[in-house]
């Protein structure tokens, strides 16, 4: 970027008037002037003073230590990316309670943090506090009280440039940012970065959704359901910082790589303490040890396996053989069979989790003893009928009646034991099903069984309905789509007093199970009443490139809309066809053209391909990274199986073999929509090679 405006500013100052981006920067300086003089404060503070107690003056540190952290300037981390000049004080039009100190015509800076001067005068307001809404929202339409919104581009950690839109003046058309469009091609080295400057307004409905409710979001590759489901997170977390930072939040992903790539998006945002895991995370209480084949994972990832652990938990409460007959001292107390009965069927009703159902028995049993002794005048207390509970008569009836369940023994049992799976699967697994879900060889133990993803996703079940499952405030889940309903079930325990953000692309589904409609997803969730929101501009892949892919779309996900990408790159796309024996070359020759340029270069490959591309890659010299890896100024190559393309993001993409990228796959569906991810991974532009003839729909 140049040190002058861009075209898309306003002309120069007038001589003699002053230069509005060396006032730009004097502001920029005070501001940092002023987050210097923020952190000196808490710096400064001497804690000996407030708590003696060293525990609370360790915590009290801690939060301290957290505090200088955020207050942190980083270089190249933009301070403030736009100011808002409000025509009058911001919200007074039509809001009963106008934000507090705003005075007409003011003027505000937004940026990543709020920054005030020694007075407390706010230089910089956080981007997500209520007033900053307008920068995001405003439109000419709907110009929100704004008379001129500024954009500032920023080049390392110098201000640059600006861009101005005078919303409320008619005569000014509305044009395309140039701004966003560079941001956008800014190239890509290192994780995925935040897109708090250029926020667009679709994508800002969501991120300032409200925390009750859930919402899912569809949309194509690139449309940016990441960058929004990161962001409403740091958005949730300044709105609601205390009730969440009590029950938590946790990002979802697809896999390692995935989240390696997004980790660093919320620290820049300064909130350090949301966790981030795969399903599998959420899932590890056995050691996965096993894959299991398609039509195995199918039925264990089929809702109605949860009724057939349910059912099978069930099987193990029994009705009393006989009474219970409690000794104490020189009495004896008896509760006949009947009542225990009928103290076992009412708390079976009652739809309590087995463990506390098993913890409510004893003193349902000790309450029926007591009443006994009351009717005999005796006086007892609380602590008889504690005592009463833990007699070993008591005791003995509950661990015969209600025996304790071990949640991973309970479905080693029925994955290895036929009859007991076909006792309780009965009118809900065919025969075929269950043959499918047994394992070849019984297990002998948990700790020696070889369980496989799916397992570990029944044993959570079984978990739960043992013992309720803690729920967090809010759990973002990405690439949503890919989930069996029984990994829906689990997170969605998750955050069964909470809310969610699932977002996910039909047309990307690539599991057997991948979910073909959302209202299922989040039926399975048990979120059936979230919104669903569609996002359909692009900002990831020009429109040649996404064009291209979306020819695959009729197949791969009938009825979807195309993305519309924001971004023209002619040239962005070549396709070429290539001789078998020289494929090899070619992808590699694509490779150093792509490398000439700045930024990241992605080969994306079939799985199998990969060991023989590496070995070329090896032999030429070339470095290169595995998914996820952090891209740096000396290796910018990333060598992508098409298995984990899922979610990343390259400035240039080379595409080997497509044909080998679908047949890949079990089925040609999943195959087409595994190219189809491959195709839409690149930011600038997107070489496609191949050997084999093309899908009919691209030929
Ligand atoms: N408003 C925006 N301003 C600038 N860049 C944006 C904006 N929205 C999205 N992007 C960029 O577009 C790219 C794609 O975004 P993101 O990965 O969130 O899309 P996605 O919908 O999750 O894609 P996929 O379906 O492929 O996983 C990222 O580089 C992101 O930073």
């Amino acid at each position: 970027m140049s040190s002058t405006p861009p075209e898309s500013a306003p002309p120069p100052a007038a001589p003699g008037s002053p230069d509005p981006l060396a006032l730009e920067r004097a502001h920029l300086a005070a501001s940092r002037a002023a987050l210097r003089g923020m952190r000196d404060d808490v710096e400064s503070l001497d804690i000996k003073d407030v708590t003696a107690n060293w525990v609370n003056a360790a915590a009290l540190q801690h939060q301290i230590e957290l505090r200088i952290k955020a207050l942190a300037d980083l270089a190249h981390t933009p301070l403030f990316f736009g100011r808002l000049d409000f025509l009058r004080a911001p919200g007074t039009a039509d809001d009963p309670d106008p934000d507090p100190g705003a005075g007409a015509g003011e003027v505000f800076y937004v940026g990543r943090r709020h920054v005030h001067d020694a007075a407390g005068d706010p230089m910089v307001i956080d981007w997500r506090a209520r007033v900053s809404q307008a920068f995001y929202r405003a439109s000419k339409k709907d110009p929100m009280d704004i008379g001129l919104r500024r954009r500032f581009g920023y080049t390392g950690g110098d201000l640059t440039a600006y861009e101005d839109e005078r919303l409320s003046d008619p005569a000014e058309e509305s044009r395309t940012s140039a701004l966003l469009q560079r941001e956008i091609e800014r190239p890509r080295v290192g994780p995925m970065r935040d897109i708090v400057a250029t926020i667009q307004p679709e994508q800002d409905e969501i991120v300032r959704g409200g925390l009750s409710g859930t919402v899912c979001v569809q949309g194509g590759p690139g449309t940016g359901k990441t960058a929004v489901g990161l962001h409403r997170v740091a958005y949730l977390l300044y709105a609601h910082r205390e009730r969440l930072a009590r029950t938590g939040t946790l990002v979802i992903g697809p896999n390692r790589s995935f989240l390696q790539y997004i980790e660093q998006v919320l620290p820049a945002l300064g909130e350090l303490r949301v966790r981030q895991a795969t399903v599998a995370d959420l899932v590890a209480h056995v050691e996965v040890r096993a894959t299991d084949g398609p039509a195995a994972a199918l039925v264990k990832g089929d809702a109605r396996m949860a009724e057939v652990l349910s059912r099978a938990l069930r099987s193990y409460v029994s009705a009393p053989a006989g009474p219970v007959v409690v000794v104490r001292g020189s009495r004896r107390w008896r509760v006949p069979a009947d009542e225990l009965t009928a103290m076992v069927d009412e708390l079976r009703a009652r739809g309590l989790r087995y463990g506390a159902a098993r913890e409510a028995l004893p003193q349902r049993i000790a309450h029926a003893v007591l009443v006994r002794m009351e009717q005999s005048g005796e006086a007892p207390d609380d602590r008889v009928q504690d005592a009463v509970a833990r007699d070993r008569a008591v005791k003995a009836l509950v661990k015969e009646v209600w025996p304790p369940v071990d949640p991973a023994k309970l479905v080693l049992r029925l994955l290895s034991d036929a009859e007991f799976l076909a006792e309780h699967a009965e009118g809900l697994l065919s025969g075929e099903e269950q043959r499918a879900v047994l394992w070849e060889r019984p297990a002998r133990g948990v700790r020696s069984a070889r369980w496989s993803a799916a397992d570990a996703v029944l044993v959570d079940e079984a978990r739960d309905l043992v013992e309720r499952t803690q729920s967090l405030g809010h759990v973002v889940l990405d690439e949503a789509q890919d989930l069996s309903p029984m990994q829906y079930r689990a997170v969605g325990r998750r955050c069964s007093t909470g809310s969610a953000t699932v977002l996910g692309d039909l047309a990307q589904g690539t599991t057997p199970w991948a979910t073909p409609r959302w209202s299922e997803a989040l039926r399975h969730l048990g979120k059936e009443d979230a919104v669903v929101e569609e996002l359909t501009a692009g900002f990831r892949v020009p429109r040649e490139v996404i064009a291209y892919a979306s020819r695959l779309l009729p197949s791969i996900a009938p009825g979807l809309a195309a993305v519309e990408s924001v971004r023209e790159a002619p040239g962005s796309l070549v396709v070429r066809e290539v001789p078998q024996e020289e494929l090899t070359g070619a992808v590699l020759a694509a490779c150093a053209r792509a490398l000439e340029h700045a930024g990241s270069t992605g080969l994306i490959a079939a799985d199998a391909r990969i060991p023989a591309l590496a070995a070329a890659l090896d032999a030429a010299g070339t470095p290169y990274l595995a998914p996820g890896e952090e891209t740096g100024p000396g290796t910018r190559l990333t060598l992508v199986p098409a298995s984990l393309a899922k979610g990343l993001e390259y400035d240039f993409v080379v595409l080997d073999e497509p044909a080998a990228v679908v047949g890949g796959e079990p089925d040609e569906r999943t195959g087409l929509r595994r190219l189809y991810v491959a195709l839409t991974r690149a930011v600038s532009g997107l070489t496609v090679l191949h050997a084999r003839p093309l899908p009919d729909t691209l030929g």
